[in-house]
């Protein structure tokens, strides 16, 4: 276990420049790892990240009866399907903070059927997952809140599902149709399953992941654009034999934005050009303010080319690399607005109060809507300790605030409890120091 100290005094930075491998993607490992438990046969994973997310869910999975091994003390772990079939009816299973743990495990056990009980952290008590529940119950799932209505924690007992027309609304997370889709196949083995989405369908790209590795499970989706998707009867997940998670783009977001902020160039290996993750697309928002990118088949590099232009932009796309977006704003030559994040409300803490917060502790302007965020950067970023919030992405992102870009100098920066980056990148202090440098080229 690594060890974190209460907080964690970055000195500014030269420029960056430098080379990452990146963990692996939270999103991609989640999804594996829940789709190798239900498929037939067994699946032999590589490069799962190792962080809070994936550890909450391959305690579960193992709590409910799936075998799983790591192979020694690598990121290679072995898991034997279920076949759907689970052996433990009863279960009382800890999600952590990890939407991608709770949301997903709700449908499938929904479908399944049994006795149990999800839980987390306490913020994740007042993330929602009504529209969820919502969408189970009404064609006969048996899902109780035991705390607040509408929030884990939430019983789970064995319902009648008669689950052919299924309706979920898409406009607080995407998480809720992906969780839907990855359950469709154990709902009605002999008629065709078809969710609808009801009104708007945010951070879509995650729904392409959800159906590409479905799809490498052996199950495919008819879709009707983002209104409505079709699982054809008698599908069931077989295992693809061996599968390799790619490197998390929302992780890589930082090394980028400092490649970009700060000369470069900063270069992430594990993802690029063929990436199934909606976060590569943070490039263009980099390239819209001034920088140059290249990308390979399984690498992208960032560098700088001046000062970087402000950017006035829709992020709902992207809403975990745009928190990326609002620091890097510091730099730029004018005030920059993100759009559309409506979603940060109800994250891992209430990212854009947070952002606006600690954004201004470093001297900038903030004007904070209930969807937007606008930054205006500060003359010269000031010293400050940041608080994070228990959010992870709030200590990453903040650390590029030490960096020299070219129209500003960073400065240095304290991050209380920098410990919740544990969520998703265990290593992420170590990784920023390598890119971060104090001697001249
Ligand atoms: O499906 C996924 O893997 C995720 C979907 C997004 O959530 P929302 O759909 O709630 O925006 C994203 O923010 C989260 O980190 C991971
Ligand atoms: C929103 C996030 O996580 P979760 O998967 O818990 O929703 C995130 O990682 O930024």
């Amino acid at each position: 276990m690594k060890h974190y100290p209460h907080h964690l005094d970055l000195q500014p930075a030269m420029h960056a420049q430098g080379t990452v491998r990146l963990p692996g993607s939270k999103s991609i490992s989640n999804r594996i790892l829940l789709l190798a438990a239900l498929a037939q046969g067994t699946t032999d994973i590589h490069d799962l990240l190792a962080s809070d997310d994936t550890h909450v869910m391959l305690m579960a999975l193992q709590k409910l009866g799936i075998q799983w091994e790591q192979i020694g003390e690598t990121q290679q772990y072995i898991v034997h399907g279920s076949g759907g079939m689970l052996s433990v009816h009863q279960a009382d299973l800890f999600m952590g903070n990890a939407g991608t743990a709770i949301r997903p495990l709700t449908a499938a056990l929904a479908a399944i059927g049994g006795d149990y009980t999800l839980h987390g952290v306490s913020r994740m008590h007042e993330r929602p997952i009504g529209d969820l529940v919502d969408a189970l119950n009404a064609v006969g799932a048996s899902i109780e809140y035991t705390g607040q209505p509408g929030y884990p924690p939430l019983h789970i007992r064995r319902g009648h599902l008669h689950a052919q027309r299924l309706q979920v609304k898409g406009s607080v997370s995407s998480q809720f149709l992906t969780a839907l889709l990855m359950a469709a196949p154990l709902m009605a083995r002999d008629q065709v399953v078809t969710i609808e989405v009801i009104g708007e369908l945010i951070s879509k790209p995650y729904i392409e992941i959800t159906l590409n590795l479905m799809r490498r499970f052996g199950v495919t989706v008819e879709r009707d654009g983002w209104q409505s998707f079709a699982i054809p009867a008698g599908q069931n997940y077989i295992s693809p034999g061996s599968i390799h998670v790619e490197g998390d783009a929302s992780s890589a977001s930082y090394f980028l934005a400092a490649g970009a902020i700060a000369g470069g160039p900063v270069r992430v290996e594990g993802v690029g050009r063929d990436s199934i993750q909606g976060d590569v697309r943070f490039v263009e928002a980099l390239e819209r303010m001034g920088a140059t990118i290249t990308m390979g088949d399984n690498w992208i590099e960032a560098k700088s080319n001046g000062v970087l232009q402000a950017i006035d932009a829709d992020f709902n796309h992207i809403p975990d690399a745009a928190m990326t977006i609002a620091v890097a704003a510091l730099y730029a030559n004018g005030p920059s607005t993100l759009r559309n994040v409506g979603s940060w409300r109800v994250k891992e803490t209430d990212r854009i109060a947070a952002m606006a917060t600690e954004l201004r502790k470093l001297g900038a302007g903030v004007e904070e809507g209930a969807d937007y965020l606008r930054v205006t950067p500060p003359k010269q970023i000031r010293s400050a300790a940041i608080d994070t919030y228990d959010d992870h992405r709030m200590a990453m992102c903040f650390s590029l605030a030490t960096l020299n870009g070219a129209g500003r100098k960073g400065n240095a920066v304290r991050i209380n409890d920098p410990k919740c980056v544990a969520k998703t990148f265990p290593e992420y202090f170590d990784a920023f120091a390598s890119i971060a440098r104090n001697d001249l080229f």
